[in-house]
């Protein structure tokens, strides 16, 4: 007999799933840095890594195996085949194309939205229960076309949003004063990355708001020049591309947070994009970033801020730009 079956005694099915599986597709900076900080964090124990380049995926997984030790024995898994996704909590999609030098937007996004149709029906195909975390550029327009390809309900289609520019702010906020970046209290909201919105009558620390301390905070007239605060979390976006080629590190880290109020249903209240139809005036069918209360049912409360008619206005233009650009797309 075999050693295992001379050692066994098999006394139940093992299930198929952890329950808590999360499947990463697309394993390049993004991916890679999203599914190590979600094992080396313990926000899930099963892990499968989908991308189409065979080669890339068999060194990924084995180079994360290889760390099982020290990772308290997660089930890591690789395949360019969607079937090794099957039975998945959540999956996270960050496929897709970098833009072309000088390319538009609008094309990028069409070459984004043929990667998905390719992706999105076969993820949901295998677990038609999952939540998509969506983290692909322009993250806001992917995640509108993975909820139309995927006919999943709006709460479990959810884009990352500007939970990675809010978490730039609070850490350029918290190298101003001198406090931990989780006391620095400060959302930015609307439009993933150049065109996204500062709450600034939120920005708070222990509650006490900065604007109450300096009405002209944010504002053009501001002699500490607050308003550059969110200047430089789009200007470090262009930074860090220039100096190392890519991002990798702080949107892996806010993926596997997002990833653990999902999948550990903690209810805890993230920036990320999600259905803002009805919210603030908005009457174009288009997913934005809102505060929202994340758990294992995926977005189940968006947070109604009070926004000044500037910060209302900026919403609205977003939401224009992205409905004419998801009109001009081919499904
Ligand atoms: N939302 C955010 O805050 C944020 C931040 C940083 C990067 N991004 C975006 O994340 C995406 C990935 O960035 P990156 O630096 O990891 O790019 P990358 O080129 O390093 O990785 C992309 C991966 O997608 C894979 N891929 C391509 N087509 C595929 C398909 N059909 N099926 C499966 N896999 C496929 C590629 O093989 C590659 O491994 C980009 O769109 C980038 O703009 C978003
Ligand atoms: O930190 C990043 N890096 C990226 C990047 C990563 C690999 S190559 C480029 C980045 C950096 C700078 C600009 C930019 N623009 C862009 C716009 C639309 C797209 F479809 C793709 C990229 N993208 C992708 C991205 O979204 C971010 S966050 C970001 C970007 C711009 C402004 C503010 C923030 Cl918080």
């Amino acid at each position: 007999a075999a050693i295992k079956d001379s050692l066994l005694a098999q006394v139940a099915e093992v299930l198929p799933s952890s329950g808590h599986k999360v499947t990463v597709v697309g394993i390049g900076q993004v991916g890679m840095a999203s599914a190590f900080s979600i094992l080396a964090q313990g926000v899930s124990k099963e892990v499968c890594l989908i991308d189409v380049c065979a080669d890339k995926l068999q060194g990924e997984l084995m180079d994360l195996q290889h760390g099982s030790n020290f990772l308290k024995n997660p089930q890591i898994t690789a395949s360019t085949d969607f079937a090794a996704s099957a039975n998945s909590r959540l999956c996270i999609v960050t496929a897709g194309v970098r833009q072309k030098e000088g390319e538009s937007r609008l094309s990028l996004v069409q070459r984004n939205t043929d990667i998905l149709k390719n992706i999105i029906p076969k993820l949901v195909e295998y677990s038609p229960d999952t939540i998509l975390l969506m983290v692909s550029n322009p993250v806001d327009i992917m995640t509108y076309v993975a909820w139309k390809l995927s006919g999943l309900p709006k709460n479990r289609v959810i884009g990352s949003g500007t939970n990675l520019d809010s978490s730039r702010f609070r850490f350029l906020m918290s190298q101003r004063l001198g406090v931990a970046p989780t006391s620095c209290h400060g959302w930015i909201i609307g439009e993933h990355g150049d065109s996204s919105v500062p709450v600034w009558s939120g920005v708070n620390i222990a509650g006490v708001r900065l604007r109450e301390l300096n009405p002209i905070l944010g504002t053009g007239e501001d002699p500490e020049k607050w308003n550059e605060l969110h200047k430089q979390v789009v200007d470090s976006a262009y930074e860090v591309i220039k100096l190392k080629g890519y991002t990798s590190w702080a949107i892996g880290l806010s993926t596997a947070s997002l990833a653990s109020a999902i999948l550990r249903n903690t209810s805890s209240v993230a920036a990320v994009s999600t259905s803002v139809l009805g919210e603030h005036g908005i009457d174009k069918d288009v997913f934005l970033s809102l505060p929202c209360i994340l758990n294992a049912n995926g977005v189940t409360s968006v947070v109604k801020q009070i926004l000044t008619a500037t910060e209302i206005e900026q919403l609205q233009k977003s939401a224009t730009i992205m409905a004419d650009v998801q009109a001009g797309l081919k499904f």
